[in-house]
């Protein structure tokens, strides 16, 4: 699997100001009640238009950042920005409509609701959140090269094509930010290779924010920027990570912690 084209330059934290970040976690801490702590104080920020993949052995506390970074879960100490609104400061039903207007979800199972046509599921969102579609969503599925399919219902496609359906669904609201989470897992290479390859789109040709947890330094490879968490820490970040770098760094870290 090889990417085929990397985004324009990619502005740093410092150089764009807090206001252009997609995310800020900041000291962000989450001890669950059994005493575990999954994420030591986390310090990160992802500006406007990077491609970040999340990395680390299973139990090092990928997911849980991702739900402490998506709303779905709240920290036990620190704070979370989406866009430069602080999560913290919003009651249920704003994190709520905060979560369906400016984040985006694709997980490893596509999720689509099969009682609806594939052109309905991507307008659902809009729908949910009393906006009328419009053409937004047929611009959305045809961006994902569907634009024929929007009539089917789910079980008339492919897996792949499923989670290309996905895609389309958390962009269509233009959130702030796409959280992926091991979004080709259950693909085959091609497949997995077509979503990459949108998500790679989306972040150079749209301009949008993807937080991406995947196991696969291929998958990885297609980021700007690798995150490597070892037991609730970030103890390695590369920029341009190539997969044979991943995969080395991987060995080192699970040897050096064996
Ligand atoms: N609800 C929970 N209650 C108690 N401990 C939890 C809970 N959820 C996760 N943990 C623990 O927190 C740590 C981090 O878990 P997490 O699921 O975030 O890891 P992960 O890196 O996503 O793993 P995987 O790659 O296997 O999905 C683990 O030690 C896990 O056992």
């Amino acid at each position: 699997m090889k990417r085929q084209w990397r985004g324009r330059t990619t502005a740093t934290a410092e150089q764009t100001g807090t206001r252009h970040h997609a995310l800020t976690l900041d000291g962000v801490t989450r001890e669950y009640r059994s005493g575990v702590v999954a994420l030591h104080p986390i310090h990160l920020t992802v500006p406007r238009g990077r491609f970040l993949a999340v990395m680390g052995p299973s139990g090092c506390g990928k997911s849980t950042l991702l739900q402490c970074a998506a709303g779905l879960d709240r920290p036990t100490a620190g704070t979370v920005r989406i866009g430069g609104t602080q999560l913290s400061s919003l009651n249920e039903a704003a994190l709520t409509r905060l979560r369906r207007e400016r984040i985006g979800f694709v997980f490893q199972a596509h999720h689509l609701v099969p009682s609806l046509s594939v052109a309905e599921n991507v307008a659902l969102p809009l729908m949910l959140g009393g906006e009328s579609p419009g053409d937004r969503h047929l611009r959305a599925l045809a961006a994902v090269g569907l634009g024929d399919r929007g009539g089917a219902v789910p079980s008339e496609l492919s897996g792949g094509q499923c989670q290309r359906v996905a895609i389309a669904r958390a962009l269509v609201t233009t959130p702030d930010i796409v959280f992926a989470d091991e979004p080709t897992g259950a693909l085959d290479p091609a497949a997995a290779e077509e979503v990459l390859t949108l998500l790679r789109q989306a972040v150079d040709r749209d301009g949008h924010t993807v937080v991406m947890v995947t196991h696969d330094p291929f998958a990885a490879a297609w980021a700007d920027e690798a995150l490597y968490l070892m037991r609730g820490k970030l103890v390695w970040r590369q920029e341009r990570p190539e997969a044979a770098d991943i995969r080395r760094v991987l060995k080192e870290l699970g040897g050096r912690t064996a």
